[in-house]
């Protein structure tokens, strides 16, 4: 049962008269990179038509990190760019201000009526809890009701906040629009009080050190090695498990240091290994680490279809390479070999990599 204040019988009826029937599973688009820009940013802005079909998500961003005096050149630049542009199978996605914004209720009710129909999702930021998917429930219904459209647009809460992630399985299951969730970790580690500046990614002050080894006689010698740790961990792994519960999508966030892409790669990945699906990219060059990350290897898919190969109706157990593999592990090496069908789907050069797989037997 979901976590609503509704009851089941009613979860998936339409919130408003004449609005679309709620989506009863949510589609698994490939969204690996989520790409931000600012449409009050012309020259960002020239950009986003050239740049449908190298990314599998474009979002047009209006809350943090476009100036105050720019929001309504930011929402009016992002109606221009979704009505002059043919998305193809890019998907276009909105982040909106905070629900406690004064800009909040004309970002909804301007881009409903103008782009609605191109709109695949809309970012919340800052949830809290479930009471914000649900007001956005409703008046997403309204809306669409009102302009016509024939299906939901779909709802993504970015977890910022400590009351976001206390309540993350409430927020998950709230509504039927739920697609998925985010880390914001700059707003989360503020409102956590964490003692990180960075936005996103690790800290070398967060660290395990391997015991002292000492001589015979008690004296200290040698380094202690340190191993620095993932700051995020913990909370990453809560979003995939509420999230793999309520049959929606978990995504990493942004990575602030731009420049480093080697760290940025290391996060991303840890993410991909945990569940998640896919990440932010906040500038061009973090498109095609994304990519790379959240692709499975040709290497992982060759093995993946090997087991499935020999695992034959799928019960029982075999030995492969000196290793056993059961009807557990083929359900492991199922989420890679579809993950990979989806791609191969929306990316000819992966497919043609995937294509030449050959399996041994
Ligand atoms: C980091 C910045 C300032 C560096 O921008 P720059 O212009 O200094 O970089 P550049 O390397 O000089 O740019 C090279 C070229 O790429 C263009 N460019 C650059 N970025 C983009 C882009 N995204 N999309 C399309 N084009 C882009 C840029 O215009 C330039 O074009 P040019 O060669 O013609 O001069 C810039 O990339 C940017 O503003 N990115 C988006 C930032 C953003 O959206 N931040 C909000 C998300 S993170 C967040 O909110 C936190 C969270 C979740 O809430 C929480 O943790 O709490
Ligand atoms: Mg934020």
């Amino acid at each position: 049962m979901p976590s609503s204040s509704r009851s089941a019988k009613d979860f998936f009826r339409p919130l408003a008269v004449g609005a679309p029937t709620p989506l009863t599973e949510v589609p698994a688009r490939p969204s690996r990179a989520i790409h931000f820009f600012d449409p009050s940013n012309e020259k960002m802005a020239a950009k986003i038509p050239a740049m449908v079909g190298t990314v599998d998500v474009l979002l047009g961003n209006l809350e943090d990190a476009v100036k105050a005096d720019n929001k309504v050149a930011a929402r009016e630049g992002l109606v221009k760019i979704a009505q002059g542009t043919d998305f193809g199978p890019t998907q276009l996605w909105t982040r909106i201000n905070a629900l406690d914004s004064p800009w909040v209720l004309d970002d909804l009710t301007t881009l409903v009526p103008a782009i609605g129909d191109k709109l695949d999702v809309i970012m919340v930021p800052k949830v809290q809890g479930a009471e914000d998917i649900h007001y956005v429930d409703r008046l997403l219904a309204q809306l669409e009701a009102k302009a016509g459209l024939d299906r939901p647009i779909l709802v993504h809460a970015i977890l910022e906040t400590a009351r976001g992630v206390a309540n993350v399985e409430e927020i998950c299951g709230a509504s039927p629009r739920m697609q998925g969730l985010s880390l914001g970790p700059a707003d989360l580690a503020a409102d956590r009080r964490m003692k990180t500046t960075r936005v996103g990614g690790g800290h070398p002050g967060y660290l395990v050190r391997q015991d002292p080894t000492k001589s015979s006689d008690g004296i200290e010698v040698g380094e202690r090695a340190t191993y620095q740790q993932d700051l995020w961990h913990y909370t990453i792994a809560r979003m995939v498990d509420a999230c793999a519960m309520h049959g929606i999508y978990p995504y990493y966030g942004p990575f602030g240091d731009i420049a480093d892409e080697v760290a940025c790669e290391d996060q991303f990945r840890n993410a991909f290994l945990l569940g998640c699906v896919g990440t932010w990219s906040l500038h061009p060059k973090q498109i095609a680490i994304a990519n790379r990350v959240f692709s499975p290897s040709v290497e992982d898919i060759k093995h993946a279809r090997r087991v499935v190969a020999a695992m034959g109706d799928g019960t029982g157990a075999v030995m492969l390479d000196g290793k056993m593999e059961d009807d557990a592990s083929l359900k492991q090496c199922l989420v890679m070999v579809r993950l990979a069908e989806e791609l191969a789907a929306i990316d000819p050069e992966l497919k043609k990599q995937y294509d030449a797989i050959e399996v041994p037997a």
